[in-house]
């Protein structure tokens, strides 16, 4: 067992939450639906105890970065922020780390605007407002997230007036971080190590999907996949017409190509878009139609990207001996995860 050092005994946070002393996941944690599958990581829903809803995420020790996890996942498991998901527990076995965090049940926030009715420049900066806070206290004590991207920003609850929650950072090997262009600054595709300056980065085309309903330095409105020219920032009309100088001024800070040049966390908190001064109050139907394509298109990829994440799962003797018909694909369990796998919901 590859040990990585980690004070596991004693649980985050607080009593009464998912939190428990036992170092065995499945003494205090049943196992149940399989919510995603990425690069560097399983993640399932389970219960605490039978009853308290959590979500568990299986990261493959292989793919992890050993330096990160040691020096960054005992301070991240004691964070406590409004826009941060939780890390209550985490369990280590032979081949496996597991983070046991806060449920959130809200749902994607690009899902949501695109269902709802009305949407306005005000909520986007709303939005954007909540991540920068994320960010400013990932950023003060020295973490990065290196993985923001819509996927990650979700709410925390059904509720209307739920607050946005930043996924887990990553903590895998660069070479597998899951952020691809355009999230991915261009620093950190050249392979300088993704920073605070790169979530920023993230950050700009976050803020850029939000405004227009498609990504940046994509073809018009996102449709035809050009080769990425980071300088060649541009915002097409019409869907751009109607959006204010102030959100364009805040993504062209943002997505500068030298990070050097992008403002800090902290910096953007006090832009006067963010701070709501600025941001218009009409509907955006153009960008909501748009971002129901978008959210189309991006689905259809990930149900691409999560066959081809299985197959990766599946051992080369078990692939060899389901091509000879020894075995069923349903006695199949990904080899990282057998482990821990007592029971299921
Ligand atoms: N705390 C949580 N509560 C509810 N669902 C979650 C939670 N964390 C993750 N999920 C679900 O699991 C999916 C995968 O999570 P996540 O993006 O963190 O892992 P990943 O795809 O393996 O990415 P990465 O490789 O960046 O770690 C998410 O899209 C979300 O649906």
């Amino acid at each position: 067992m590859v040990e990585l050092g980690l004070p596991l005994g004693q649980p985050a946070g607080d009593s009464g939450s998912c939190g428990s002393p036992t170092r065995h996941l499945h003494e205090s944690y049943i196992l149940g639906e399989l919510l995603g599958r990425g690069a560097t990581s399983t993640v399932y829903k389970c219960l605490f105890k039978g009853k308290k809803e959590c979500a568990c995420k299986i990261l493959k020790k292989s793919v992890l970065d050993r330096r990160r996890v040691e020096s960054e996942l005992p301070d991240l498991r004691e964070l406590r922020h409004p826009n941060l998901v939780e890390i209550r527990d985490v369990f280590e076995t032979a081949d496996a780390l597991t983070l046991v965090m806060e449920w959130v049940s809200g749902g994607e926030l690009l899902e949501r605007i695109a269902e709802r009715g009305f949407y306005s420049e005000q909520t986007a900066a709303k939005a954007v407002r909540q991540i920068l806070s994320a960010l400013q206290c990932l950023h003060s004590r020295g973490h990065a997230h290196r993985a923001l991207r819509p996927e990650k920003l979700v709410f925390a609850s059904e509720a209307e007036e739920s607050p946005i929650k930043l996924l887990t950072p990553g903590l895998g090997v660069s070479s597998l971080l899951p952020t691809a262009p355009p999230y991915c600054a261009p620093e950190a595709n050249k392979g300088a190590g993704a920073g605070p300056a790169s979530d920023m980065w993230s950050l700009g085309v976050t803020a850029y999907i939000l405004l227009c309903g498609f990504e940046p330095f994509s073809g018009e409105n996102g449709s035809a996949s050009e080769p990425l020219q980071p300088h060649a920032l541009h915002f097409p009309a019409p869907w751009w017409d109607e959006v204010s100088d102030s959100a364009r001024d805040l993504v062209t800070q943002l997505l500068q190509t030298d990070p050097a040049e992008r403002p800090t966390a902290e910096e953007a908190l006090q832009h006067p878009w963010v701070r709501g001064d600025t941001p218009r109050s009409q509907h955006m139907d153009a960008t909501v139609r748009s971002l129901r394509e978008f959210n189309a298109r991006r689905k259809f990829r990930a149900a691409t990207q999560a066959v081809v994440a299985t197959q990766r799962l599946v051992s080369p003797e078990k692939r060899l001996s389901r091509v000879l018909g020894q075995v069923s694909p349903q006695e199949e369990t990904p080899p990282h995860v057998h482990d821990d796998r007592p029971g299921r919901c």
